[in-house]
């Protein structure tokens, strides 16, 4: 499947003016899809929409006059001077109505949000601010050209505390604020709207992987092995075993350091081995991927079994206590690897990087030359080579214990079925979060694993 690009602001305004198309023809193409959708959404409601100054208020205004000429009742606010001879001004100098001072206009029952879009990464100030909030609150729908007004495009900060989106047209192509948090949660749906200007980036949504289902040539090994190299917490390990298992994995070999052996579920290859064995276990041909870091602990016994599986030249997944004993330095020495960092490991591994989780996460992959899942309610893969993805938004039901094991447990399957690093974390993210949509509401992590595979 095809991935959907996601474009900062800049790349919006490149993609725009590469296309050498007038701004006056994209405005009335970005309007005219603004209205359309608005008109799908709903049946014809009384309409307020509030423009600002620049071009998301010329395609707020724009939408307004389709509206209008469809016969709903439709009264207009603008904010802000727009520069004589844009289009914005031009647009405004022809609406046949009143326009409004928002702090004067009268509150609807639908709002379109065409203040600012990417134009703009500052708070709204505090006279706007005052008059508009009233008016997104009185409305029983909201929805926003391009971008919920007051949201960071690119770092998708929200900069100006207005009441959330129910729908967002945007234009052309995501923006990172339609993924990240917390903008991404003040958007309600997301449509992109097609306004003829070719879009592509480096950056992309992260698209529903391929499945690899058996075929009569399969055998257990060509489907995957995968070694989970477990210590002290031996629980949080077999979630990380089991889901490797349902993820497709054909042999899954979990060494323990102690605990139970006679656990579910029997098709694990469970062994209790000391440190020292740990090397000599995972010398095996079979073994596509060593997981390491569920369960695994941080005392003298753990750095040796983390030491044995980043000796052991194997493809890794380097997950949870693993990554709290790691320095970037060390793990540079194993380029190749995938980290699993939530955003509390992260922190302590790489310090504070500047920018959005996207730039963090490719920061961290180009300084250590692995492959990067930075994990939350918007989780983010990032290669070295520079390609980045965003999941889209996840059931934040997943924030429960041992729901970061199985995601590791899922990567590890996919990395030793042969996905290259990035498409391994990427399909993980994916078929985790899936898999949380079937469970549904008050799952916990043992939950994910009867609802992995392809549907
Ligand atoms: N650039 C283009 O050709 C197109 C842009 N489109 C739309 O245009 C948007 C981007 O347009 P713009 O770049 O004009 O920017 P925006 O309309 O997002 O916002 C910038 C405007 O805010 C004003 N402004 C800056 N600081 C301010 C402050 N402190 N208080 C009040 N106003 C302030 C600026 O003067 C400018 O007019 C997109 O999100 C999209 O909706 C689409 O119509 C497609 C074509
Ligand atoms: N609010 C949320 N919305 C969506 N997904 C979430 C949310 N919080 C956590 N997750 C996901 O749940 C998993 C939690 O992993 P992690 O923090 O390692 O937990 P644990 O170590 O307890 O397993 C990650 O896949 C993360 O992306
Ligand atoms: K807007």
């Amino acid at each position: 499947m095809t991935a959907r690009p996601i474009l900062t602001a800049a790349e919006m305004r490149d993609a725009e003016r590469r296309s050498g198309q007038p701004e006056r023809d994209m405005v009335e193409r970005a309007g005219l899809a603004l209205a359309t959708a608005i008109a799908r959404f709903t049946g014809p409601l009384r309409t307020l929409v509030v423009a600002g100054p620049g071009n998301n208020g010329a395609d707020g205004m724009v939408a307004a006059r389709h509206l209008a000429a469809a016969g709903w009742d439709v009264a207009v606010a603008v904010a802000g001077q727009s520069r004589p001879g844009s289009v914005a001004a031009e647009l405004r100098a022809d609406w046949p109505g009143h326009l409004a001072d928002p702090a004067a206009a009268a509150p609807a029952t639908l709002v379109v949000d065409a203040l600012f879009g990417t134009g703009f990464a500052r708070p709204l100030d505090d006279a706007l601010m005052a008059a508009v909030l009233p008016l997104w609150s009185a409305a029983r729908l909201r929805v926003a050209a391009d971008l919920p007004s007051g949201v960071d495009a690119d770092t998708g900060a929200v900069l100006s505390d207005l009441p959330a989106a129910h729908l967002t047209i945007a234009f052309g192509a995501l923006k990172p604020a339609h993924r990240l948090q917390p903008a991404a949660g003040r958007c309600g749906r997301v449509a992109v709207a097609d306004i003829g200007v070719e879009v592509g980036s480096t950056l992309t949504e992260l698209p529903r992987p391929r499945v690899h289902p058996p075929t009569a040539q399969s055998h257990k090994y060509s489907r995957g092995m995968v070694a989970v190299v477990a210590g002290a917490m031996p629980g949080a390990a077999a979630l990380a075993a089991s889901a490797a298992a349902r993820a497709g994995a054909g042999y899954v070999l979990q060494l323990m350091a102690g605990g139970a052996l006679d656990t579910h579920p029997h098709a694990i290859m469970r062994r209790i081995v000391s440190a020292d064995a740990v090397a000599e276990q995972l010398d095996d041909d079979r073994i596509g991927a060593v997981l390491v870091g569920p369960g695994l602990g941080r005392d003298a016994d753990a750095r040796r079994r983390l030491d044995a599986a980043l000796l052991s030249g194997k493809p890794l997944v380097i997950d949870g206590d693993a990554l709290a004993l790691l320095t970037p330095s060390r793990l540079s020495r194993h380029p190749g690897s995938i980290l699993t960092p939530h955003d509390g490991e992260f922190r302590r591994l790489f310090g504070d990087l500047p920018g959005s989780k996207v730039d963090r996460a490719r920061a961290a992959a180009a300084r250590t030359g692995c492959t990067l899942l930075l994990k939350g309610a918007d989780s983010v893969v990032a290669d070295p080579d520079g390609r980045a993805a965003i999941l889209p938004p996840a059931s934040p039901w997943l924030a429960t214990a041992g729901t970061g094991d199985v995601l590791a447990g899922i990567v590890a399957a996919r990395r030793a079925a042969g996905d290259t690093p990035f498409d391994a974390a990427a399909a993980g993210a994916w078929l985790h979060a899936d898999a949380a949509d079937r469970v549904g509401p008050g799952l916990i992590a043992d939950d994910l694993l009867t609802h992995l595979g392809p549907r």
